[in-house]
């Protein structure tokens, strides 16, 4: 087994990195920062180390919900040439180290978050984690095309858990930032998909465009955009936020919605470059941070006194 040395000349065990692929890092950084945003956007005060351990958990849980995600995938993974690399499919760990670390990281982020921060902080992170390993990997996504609509909602929770761990209370602002990660999930993934969409058929997974075509997952985009636009403006109109975050989420969201118009009228044609979709499913990624980065300097810059559509005169 080959060894790692750390700059101090530690050595570490060779394979630390393939836990670290199984927590799906890069996908994960964006929805801790959604957790962070929300456990920063939210009313009240949070003792510092407190705040710190309710993200250690959302990220110890969002890690061990996307291991389990890979043990129990492992076979498709090996089928399709984007995931084929990753540590079970490519044969560098044992599936059941890899179900076992799993396991241990998202039951210690649901214990420490219960001990430290609260129950009900507790209880929607253990719900997110088995909406994400049971309810989406296990029954939605090899049965039906809507499965990651309804499964996105397993990464629309850690905004919610971030929000409770400050309040100890679920009000309408976390199930609105909860609805704006959930609306935005099917164009962020079927721009991908729709330039995938063979490996999937490879493997036997009914993605929409699969099922039921690119014309229909095209049209699916569009709606799913233009609803898009008043929802993440919402918090705004509530008087939730100020006008800093709401006419940044209205010129985001216009931006997404202007990026979704080529992608859905229009046909792929064979070899195709796909870059409206490559273009479409990039910024999504920005797009998402960008909003919650907003919600954040909002709270920050105080606008809340600024004059808010519908609210104040
Ligand atoms: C069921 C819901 C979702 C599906 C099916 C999905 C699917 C994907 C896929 C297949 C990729 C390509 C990454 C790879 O090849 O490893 C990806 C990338 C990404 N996703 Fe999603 N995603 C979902 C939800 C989310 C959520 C909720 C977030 C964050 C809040 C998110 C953030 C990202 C980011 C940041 C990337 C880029 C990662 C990179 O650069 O490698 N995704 N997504
Ligand atoms: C706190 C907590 C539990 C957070 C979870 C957040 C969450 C569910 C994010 C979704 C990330 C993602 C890439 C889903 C796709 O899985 P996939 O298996 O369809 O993607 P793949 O084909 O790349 O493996």
């Amino acid at each position: 087994m080959t060894v790692t040395t750390t700059s101090s000349g530690h050595t570490l065990p060779a394979d630390w990195r393939d836990y670290y692929a199984l927590t799906k890092p890069r996908v994960m950084s964006l929805v801790i920062f959604t957790g962070i945003c929300g456990l920063l956007a939210a009313p009240g005060s949070i003792n510092p180390v407190l705040g710190f351990t309710a993200i250690l958990c959302i990220a110890l849980g969002a890690g061990g919900a996307a291991a389990l995600n890979q043990w129990w995938e492992a076979d498709i993974d090996a089928g399709m040439k984007r995931t084929s690399q990753r540590p079970l499919p490519a044969g560098r760990m044992d599936p059941v180290n890899a179900r076992d670390f799993g396991i241990g990281i998202s039951a210690g982020s649901v214990g420490l978050m219960g001990l430290a921060i609260g129950w009900l902080a507790a209880g929607i992170l253990a719900f997110s984690i088995f909406y994400y390993a049971v309810i989406y990997t296990i029954w939605l996504k090899p049965r039906t095309p809507q499965n990651i609509v309804i499964g996105g909602g397993a990464g629309a929770f850690p905004p919610m858990i971030g929000w409770v761990a400050v309040t100890g209370d679920i009000t309408l602002m976390p199930v609105l930032l909860f609805a704006i990660i959930f609306m935005w999930t099917p164009p962020h993934f079927w721009a991908l998909a729709l330039f995938v969409q063979s490996d999937y058929a490879k493997v036997g997974i009914p993605m929409m465009p699969v099922v039921k075509g690119e014309a229909s997952t095209r049209k699916q985009i569009f709606a799913y955009s233009i609803l898009l636009v008043p929802l993440a403006a919402t918090p705004w109109f509530i008087g939730g936020t100020g006008a800093l975050y709401g006419i940044t989420a209205l010129v985001l969201s216009l931006a997404f919605l202007a990026l979704s118009v080529p992608v859905s009228f229009r046909r792929s044609v064979p070899d195709d470059t796909m870059k409206p979709e490559k273009r479409l499913f990039a910024f999504s990624i920005i797009y998402l941070f960008a909003l919650f980065g907003a919600i954040v300097l909002d709270r920050v810059a105080d606008y809340q006194n600024w004059p808010i559509p519908g609210v104040t005169a």
